[in-house]
């Protein structure tokens, strides 16, 4: 069953939204971003979210100590490594942990089987920023060998290319940020149907 994460949400009307529509996961900007907020915000919008829903903090290049503190004071389930950070400085902080790996070419997707974090996500690789796109990278590069029960895919996601997504990567997730956007701002509505094709699909796999 794909899971899925909405990323990016700074507000709570936004939040509710998506759990009520049975999201798994929320995303919480702390790196350069129209989408960043502060611990504080964050905190707050935590509010809304019940124990089930995984709260994800995306950070790019952080201080270990920046990071163990949102960690702590939100709180977050994870740690999303959206920058050039090294196995090593994910291996000291030593947080439930999701690396992206930006995607180019088919040497982005070499050797993802050594990469040590709990979950790998897969992404187009942002211009103003290092995520948030919105474009689409070529899916068949995540063809061959990978393991599925960690993935998560993203980049340019929306509620009507997300069912060929699933169908093509078998991703264990799927995140989407601007697919869910009216003007560079959340929509519920689209929130909603974001979650509820992401259902659709999974339902077809039980028939
Ligand atoms: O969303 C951003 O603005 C962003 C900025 C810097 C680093 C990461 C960022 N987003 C992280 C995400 O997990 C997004 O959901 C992912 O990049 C997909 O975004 P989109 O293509 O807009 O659905």
């Amino acid at each position: 069953m794909t899971k899925v994460k909405i990323c990016g949400l700074m507000e709570t009307q936004h939040v509710q939204a998506a759990v009520e529509a049975g999201v798994d996961a929320v995303g919480f900007l702390f790196a350069p971003s129209r989408r960043r907020v502060a611990i504080a915000q964050a905190k707050e919008l935590a509010r809304f979210v019940p124990e089930h829903v995984i709260k994800i903090g995306v950070f790019v290049n952080a201080t270990q100590e920046e990071m163990e503190r949102a960690f702590r004071e939100v709180p977050l389930d994870f740690i999303q490594y959206h920058g050039d950070e090294t196995v090593e400085l994910i291996e000291t902080v030593g947080l439930p942990s999701i690396k992206v790996l930006s995607v180019r070419g088919v040497d982005d997707v070499r050797n993802v089987r050594t990469v040590q974090s709990d979950y790998i996500l897969f992404d187009t690789p942002g211009t103003e920023f290092r995520g948030g796109s919105g474009e689409v990278f070529d899916w068949s590069l995540l063809n061959g060998d990978l393991p599925r029960d960690r993935i998560i895919l993203a980049g340019g996601l929306n509620a009507q290319n997300v069912k060929d997504a699933i169908r093509q990567v078998r991703p264990f997730m799927v995140d989407v940020s601007s697919g869910v956007e009216i003007d560079g701002r959340k929509d519920e509505a689209l929130i909603r149907e974001f979650i509820q094709a992401v259902k659709e699909e999974e339902s077809i796999g039980w028939r």
